[in-house]
């Protein structure tokens, strides 16, 4: 009888599988199928390879096999599927491992550095090195193959037959030259990569070298290629998936366990792997990240990070983890929620993709705003209301103030005081309001002035009841004192039946739902933009138990001006916080940029601490953002449609979604739209909702692109007066906290914009640029409008 057989795909193979025929890939689908099956039925010719203890063949159609790691018992794992011209001559090239400091399990191959391999799969042929390059000798970036269109081998040859002046390759110092042997060997870089790494000395061979390679080896070497120091990629990159314990590098099964053993889970599909290039988040973690998924967390905790670590992954394989854990129901145990409408919408369907419908079912997905909106009106407090926003508000403060004519007091003050202090604290009363903190408020106020204030705050909230009006932040503070309400009540119910000694009888009737909390676990998205009703809100609607409340947000990424101190608002996270690094969206030559959007500023922690984006990094690679200037909008916005075009260009079919433009102001949205059309290309505008139509370049102000991703993106208007909006001068004697929070902001939104491109950024203004356009790109000539748009100024921020 055959015992349980697990197939998983080691992370990379899938890189390399991708890149095969369709009908090699569907016979690697029913391959899979039998080998679970049985792996020793005889159609599938499972044999070991000469020399190797471990590794074994199995046939996938007539001319491709698999190359298999058999970890112990019924375990093995997918390392490559080659041709099978491919898999038996110089078996020694094969080299596996229990990496000694991951204590994960690594494959990868080394081929003969004097043979250079030609894109083509299973037609490639050894092709000699360019003759009298002198380069022969030198282990090259290929010592990882791949089987088709082998980018590592094409680098490599356009490198070594590139006429030029400068030293060859072998006359240069090697990029590593500073690091010994044993210093890579500390670090977790594969054994077999370490003589390799050593030698090379360009870029690309670098690049080559990593591509096909393990995933920790990747990281490292390209760090340290960057310029990182031994010392910093050792706590940034290495010590966090370092195994505490002596690792026994022959034990495989324990090693399989281990999360630094990237593979597909038992169960999860190999396809999901290979078929969809943007689904590898669903079966890859990293080894950091699937640690914070997994945790038991002895109360509420937090992941912060910068654009594109994976935060919004974790939150949802977190989801999934809990999910898993429940007992049996049907309840909507789980809250998972966010800022924005449309990114709970996003969410939601990105859980579907992750745990299917099962998991859904028992997850209340919503946006914070609208939960707090279903709660009041389940309460049937406040009848049927008009919502205004945050500057219908102000509007709404300056006709009181107008009609009472009273002049001591300025609307925006006032309108910032009620909605920070007095809402954003859940403040009730009058006597509540003098012990109020004013942390981060600026202008100090004597006892009387905040008597003064408020009776002003009384009068302008009648006045609104008055008119059935409403923003988001009362009802934020509504829906939290009713829950606050609630939770009090199974406090006291808690301590009666404490004291009792079981449960009481009342509990067990129908006020039995009210007596209980709402949710088992909460889960919270771009944490960073809730305001303090929304965290006493959860903090009520949850026990304080383990794993109560799991929040993953970025500070630097605030667009709105909710401050807070989670720890006063009963949400403590001390000694539960964690930062993931490593960013799988931006190329590294982006988030150069990007970060250096941020200037000088301090962020806050969420927790009365400073935020920092130290060890921050991408191992992608591309082109460096473009900045270009312009006379006039009209001329600006002609260089954007060139822009657009070039990047459809560049797009595959129906990847017109892939594009965006982010502009400053709603006026600029239509306008581009407008320019767009005329120049034949499809748009939508990116609403409150998200992107209206799908297919076609995307086109919002700033504070729409949070959460979202494209393969390009342009930022236009980058112009003075516009980014920081030059109305934020008049806080600038008044009350220069205020136009710090707004200079700030401003930050925030254009690195939350610049963060969301995958492959390309291009910034634009026309007139004066922004002061956050970097002094050598904004000093540079003016391009020829028409004539080279786009192109690098050569300056980064
Ligand atoms: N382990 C992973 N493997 C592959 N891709 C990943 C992994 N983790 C994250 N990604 C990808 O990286 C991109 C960014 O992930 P995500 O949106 O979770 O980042 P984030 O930190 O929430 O970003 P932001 O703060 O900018 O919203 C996504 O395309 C996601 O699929």
């Amino acid at each position: 009888m055959q015992g349980k057989v697990t197939l998983r795909l080691l992370d990379k193979a899938d890189k390399e599988i991708k890149r095969l025929p369709r009908v090699v890939k569907g016979a690697i689908y029913d391959f899979q199928y039998k080998f679970r099956e049985n792996p020793h039925s005889p159609g599938l010719r499972l044999k070991q390879l000469k020399g190797h203890d471990r590794l074994y063949s199995a046939r996938v159609a007539d001319d491709y096999r698999a190359l298999l790691l058999h970890v112990g018992d019924g375990d093995y794992i997918l390392v490559a599927v080659r041709h099978r011209n491919e898999v038996y001559d110089n078996l020694e090239r094969f080299h596996h491992q229990v990496n000694p400091v991951t204590g994960g399990i690594e494959f990868l191959e080394v081929v003969e550095s004097t043979t250079v391999r030609a894109p083509g799969g299973a037609d490639d042929a050894p092709v000699s090195s360019p003759a009298g390059s002198g380069e022969t000798a030198e282990p090259t970036a290929r010592s990882v193959s791949a089987p088709v269109g082998q980018p590592t081998a094409e680098q490599c040859k356009q490198t070594e037959q590139a006429p030029s002046a400068a030293p060859s390759a072998s006359q240069r110092e090697p990029l590593l030259a500073a690091f010994s042997a044993e210093q890579l060997r500390e670090l977790g870089v594969a054994e077999a990569l370490i003589p390799l790494a050593l030698d090379v000395t360009t870029d690309e061979k670098m690049l080559g070298l990593v591509e096909y390679a393990p995933a920790h080896s990747e990281e490292v070497l390209l760090a340290l290629a960057d310029g990182k120091s031994f010392g910093d990629v050792l706590e940034s990159i290495t010590q966090p998936v370092k195994v505490a314990e002596p690792v026994d590098v022959t034990d495989y099964s324990a090693a399989l366990r281990r999360s630094t053993t990237r593979v597909t889970t038992e169960d999860t599909d190999l396809r999901e792997a290979i078929e969809d290039g943007f689904g590898r988040w669903k079966v890859y973690l990293h080894p950091t990240q699937e640690k914070l998924v997994k945790r038991r967390y002895k109360g509420p905790a937090r992941v912060s990070g910068g654009p594109g670590t994976g935060k919004t992954i974790v939150a949802l394989h977190r989801v999934k983890y809990l999910v898993d854990r429940l007992s049996q129901g049907r309840s909507k145990a789980v809250l998972l929620t966010t800022y924005n409408r449309n990114l709970a919408g996003d969410l939601r369907k990105r859980l579907l993709d992750l745990g299917g419908q099962e998991v859904v079912d028992r997850v209340h997905i919503v946006n914070i705003d609208s939960l707090a909106t279903q709660i009041v009106a389940e309460a049937a407090q406040g009848g049927r209301r008009r919502w205004i926003t945050d500057a219908q508000a102000l509007d709404e403060w300056q006709d009181m103030l107008t009609e009472i004519g009273e002049t001591r007091w300025d609307a925006e003050f006032l309108n910032a005081e009620w909605s920070q202090v007095i809402l954003g604290q859940a403040v009730n009363s009058r006597a509540d309001y003098f012990r109020a903190r004013r942390a981060g408020r600026g202008q100090r106020i004597s006892r009387a002035q905040r008597a003064e204030i408020w009776q002003l705050v009384e009068r302008f909230t009648m006045g609104l009841d008055e008119k059935r009006l409403w923003t988001h932040r009362q009802v934020a503070e509504i829906a939290a004192r009713i829950k606050g309400e609630q939770a009090a009540k199974i406090a006291a119910y808690e301590n009666a039946e404490a004291e009792h000694g079981g449960p009481l009888l009342h509990r067990l009737d129908q006020s039995w739902a009210t007596l209980r909390h709402d949710y088992q676990h909460i889960v919270v998205d771009e944490a960073q933009d809730l305001n303090p009703a929304h965290w006493k809100l959860l903090r009520a609607m949850v026990a304080e138990k383990d794993d109560d409340i799991f929040l993953v947000g970025d500070t630097h990424q605030r667009i709105y001006d909710n401050y807070v101190s989670l720890a006063s608002l009963g949400v403590n996270i001390r000694g539960r916080s964690s930062r993931l690094t490593l960013s799988y969206r931006t190329t590294k030559q982006i988030l150069g940029s990007a970060l250096g959007l941020l200037g000088d500023e301090t962020w806050d922690d969420l927790d009365d601490g400073t935020a920092h984006l130290g060890g921050y990094r991408s191992i992608l690679q591309g082109p460096a953002p473009t900045f270009v200037r312009a006379d006039t909008w009209d001329e600006e916005m002609n260089a954007l449609a060139a822009q657009v075009s070039e990047w459809r260009g560049l797009a595959d079919e129906d990847e017109d979604a892939s594009i965006a433009v982010a502009v400053p102001t709603r006026d600029m949205v239509g306008e581009v739209e407008q320019r767009l059309r005329k120049a034949g290309i499809r748009s939508a505008t990116i609403g409150p909702d998200g992107p209206r139509v799908e297919d076609a370049v995307h086109v919002g102000t700033l504070h729409r692109f949070k959460g979202l991703e494209y393969r390009f993106v342009a930022i236009a208007g980058m112009c003075e007066g516009l980014v920081p909006r030059r109305d934020i001068e008049r806080f600038r004697d008044a009350d220069p906290l205020r136009c710090r929070r707004e200079v700030q902001k401003a930050r925030s939104l254009i690195f939350v914009a610049a963060t969301r491109a995958r492959d390309a950024l291009a910034v634009s203004w026309h007139g004066a640029p922004s002061p956050f356009v970097p002094a050598k790109a904004a000093s540079a000539p003016a391009p020829n409008v028409g004539d080279g748009l786009f192109k690098p100024t050569g300056a980064l921020f």
